[in-house]
């Protein structure tokens, strides 16, 4: 898949910022940022649901609406809608239904965790399960390309551990995933390459090793009267720093060594916290550690 200069605006808001993005067969790659970040938009584009403003897509080196035709892709959308007279077993079917070569309507459901729910009309499932559903959907054509939008979106954690194994078994059989989420855990667990999304472009792209490196960051908050943010930056391993009043928030790359340094220096500290890094903050360290790097 090969994603080209991709721009997307809707009215003032810049959704979607010059992404250039290219998977190889067999990748599986989590798309992470938070809220607002443009993932969806830039799915969305990938899958061919949103024309980009300028850019191109191309999918196996197809336009992604031939690629859809022709069973290559299997997407899994943010709301997509399920018909509600239908039952689970009659949608899945239908979509085959579509495809030259699709897979058994049971195998699907079996995929998705679902077979029980076979019979059962959309309007009596729950969020996790009507998720389960769109994921059958997707993966029935059998295609090469998944594009999953938040596919844990609602359901509980046994769930969401079930459909992890179940894409496991997809991806094994050397099958392409890309899948936006706003978790590292998800990313770490599911992927192998991980694109970081912030404000419509890409800020990070790198191997999952590289974003196990983003545990290490802490935040650490103290309060020390009398500090000013000059000293708190210069102790070791500080990727940023805010100090208002007396309290100081401190994101650190190493909490450990940072806080080592942090008591001899500023022995009047106390309320001090250490806490691991939010997805904003893991982009911070990440980008930081990388410039330590270059
Ligand atoms: N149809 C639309 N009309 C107007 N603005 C939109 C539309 N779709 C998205 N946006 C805006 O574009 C930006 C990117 O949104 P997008 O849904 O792609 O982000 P996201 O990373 O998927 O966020 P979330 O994690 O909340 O789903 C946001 O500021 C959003 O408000």
């Amino acid at each position: 898949m090969d994603a080209q200069s991709l721009y997307k605006t809707y009215g003032e808001v810049r959704a979607v910022d010059g992404v250039d993005l290219r998977i190889a067969p067999g990748e599986v790659v989590a798309l992470l940022g938070p809220n607002g970040a443009g993932k969806s938009t830039t799915v969305d584009m990938l899958v061919g649901l949103t024309k980009p403003d300028s850019g191109e897509v191309r999918v196996f080196g197809r336009r992604p609406y031939d690629a859809i035709q022709h069973g290559m892709i299997g997407a899994m959308l943010q709301e997509g809608a399920l018909l509600d007279d239908a039952t689970v077993e009659e949608m899945v079917g239908m979509v085959a239904s579509l495809h030259s070569a699709p897979m058994k309507v049971s195998d699907a459901l079996r995929r998705a965790g679902i077979e029980d729910l076979a019979r059962r009309r959309s309007t009596k499932l729950s969020g996790g399960q009507q998720q389960r559903v769109r994921f059958a959907i997707a993966v029935v054509s059998n295609p090469d390309l998944l594009l999953l939008d938040e596919p844990t979106a609602g359901m509980d954690v046994a769930t969401r551990r079930d459909f992890w194994a179940s894409m496991k078994e997809f991806t094994s059989t050397g099958k392409t995933v890309m899948f936006a989420t706003h978790y590292l855990e998800e990313a770490e667990e599911a992927a192998d390459r991980v694109v970081f999304l912030r404000r419509g472009r890409v800020v990070a792209d790198g191997s999952v090793e590289q974003i196990r490196s983003l545990a290490a960051g802490r935040t650490l908050t103290a309060t020390i009267p009398g500090v000013d943010e000059e000293s708190v930056r210069a102790l070791p391993c500080v990727v940023d720093v805010d100090v208002r009043m007396a309290k100081a928030t401190i994101l650190s790359s190493d909490s450990d060594t940072t806080l080592r340094a942090m008591l001899p220096r500023f022995p009047q500290a106390r309320d001090i916290e250490v806490v691991g890094v939010g997805l904003d903050e893991a982009f911070l360290v990440l980008t930081a550690q990388e410039g330590e790097e270059s």
